[in-house]
């Protein structure tokens, strides 16, 4: 371009050339990040402490600041939603969090949104905005196993991984991301794994590729439905549907399932041992509850990958419930709360679980 302009001779076209190169040197995408508390926002009494510490506690600004970096890759600027460990998140914390994600990709200045976010509950948001957000903008979202005051800490790096993501064209339409350890991961599959080490996070079916100083390496990509291929879009949601969990053990007794309902929930989803499977003294109180119209969803409480499949271990089609395939069961409680503010019927809710 600039042999080009310089050719055609004149001081306009230098000056034009020059301006050119500068704007392109200059423009850099814009990221929000909205932060919302956890671990990366941590900090502990000494550098030794990696594991106790308070989470929660440093301002987004902070954050930004102490990673200069990050400037290079994106011009950054942060939103402080809620400063809590991500234990405390709730439906209404999730619909103010999705509404804003919305509202800001809708803006031509914005280019991507990175969430920064407690681990605990993480995969639960990440994969309700996987569900409810109507855009190809990147979204990722980022946590850390080690408060920023600890010895090799992992926020810091988390977060560039993170940013140079959500800024990058080609993570653009592969729905929700979270970025750890150098990894990528598609937030339908992902969960908390381990709660200690800095490889916290992992898929049952693989990460989608790595980051690795600030370039993208994809492997895969997600084949099921999200963001703009959803049926779901938080600007239509104001409530999620109520839905509860039940934990399955050996000595089950039914106290959980009637209490819940008793409370008014929708759904239960029942975290079952193996392939979900039921006790016997429990199935006809299932049973009696999807007669009074509650909606019981069979999930597995098998970690790294449990698998539900219908009418395997119990007749699902004889009972009229729901197998959650293979969401674990706090992922099957996002996608019943979300899917039931639009069917109550069970058929399309056994639907829904096989395509998102
Ligand atoms: N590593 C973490 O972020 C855990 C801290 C806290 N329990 C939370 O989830 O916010």
């Amino acid at each position: 371009m600039i042999p080009t302009l310089l050719r055609r001779g004149g001081r306009l076209s230098i000056a034009a050339a020059l301006l050119t190169v500068s704007v392109l040197a200059c423009a850099k995408g814009n990221i929000v990040i909205l932060a919302t508390g956890g671990t990366i926002a941590g900090s502990g009494a000494s550098s030794a402490n990696s594991a106790s510490y308070q989470s929660a506690k440093v301002a987004v600004d902070q954050l930004i600041a102490a990673v200069p970096e990050l400037q290079n890759v994106a011009s950054v600027r942060g939103e402080q939603v809620f400063q809590i460990g991500s234990e405390s998140f709730n439906n209404e914390r999730l619909l103010q969090l999705g509404k804003r994600v919305s509202a800001l990709l809708k803006q031509n200045d914005v280019d991507g949104v990175v969430i920064t976010h407690g681990t605990d509950t993480l995969e639960e948001t990440a994969y309700f905005l996987n569900l409810v957000i109507p855009s190809t903008k990147p979204v990722v979202v980022v946590g850390s196993m080690r408060p920023g005051t600890a010895m090799s800490a992992d926020g810091k790096l988390n977060l560039y991984n993170a940013v140079s993501l959500a800024v990058s064209p080609d993570a653009r339409g592969k729905g929700v991301l979270v970025s750890m350890n150098d990894e990528i991961h598609t937030a339908r599959d992902v969960a908390k794994s381990v709660n200690i080490k800095t490889e916290a996070f992992r898929s049952p079916w693989g990460p989608l590729g790595l980051v690795v100083e600030g370039k993208n390496y994809w492997f895969r990509a997600p084949v099921k439905r999200h963001t703009t291929a959803s049926e779901f879009n938080i600007d239509r949601i104001e409530k999620l549907a109520s839905v509860e969990v039940v934990y399955g053990y050996g000595n089950m007794n039914e106290q959980a399932y009637r209490a819940y309902v008793g409370n008014g929930a929708a759904a239960i989803i029942h975290a079952g041992t193996g392939n979900g499977s039921v006790a016997s003294q429990i199935v006809p109180v299932l049973q009696e509850l999807r007669g009074k119209g509650v909606q019981i969803i069979r999930s597995s409480r098998v970690t790294g990958g449990g698998f539900v499949l219908r009418n395997a271990e119990q007749p699902d089609d004889k009972y009229d419930w729901i197998v959650a395939h293979d969401f674990n069961p706090q992922k099957a409680r996002i996608l019943a709360a979300v899917a039931m503010t639009r069917t109550s019927d069970s058929k399309e809710l056994q639907r829904i679980f096989w395509e998102y």
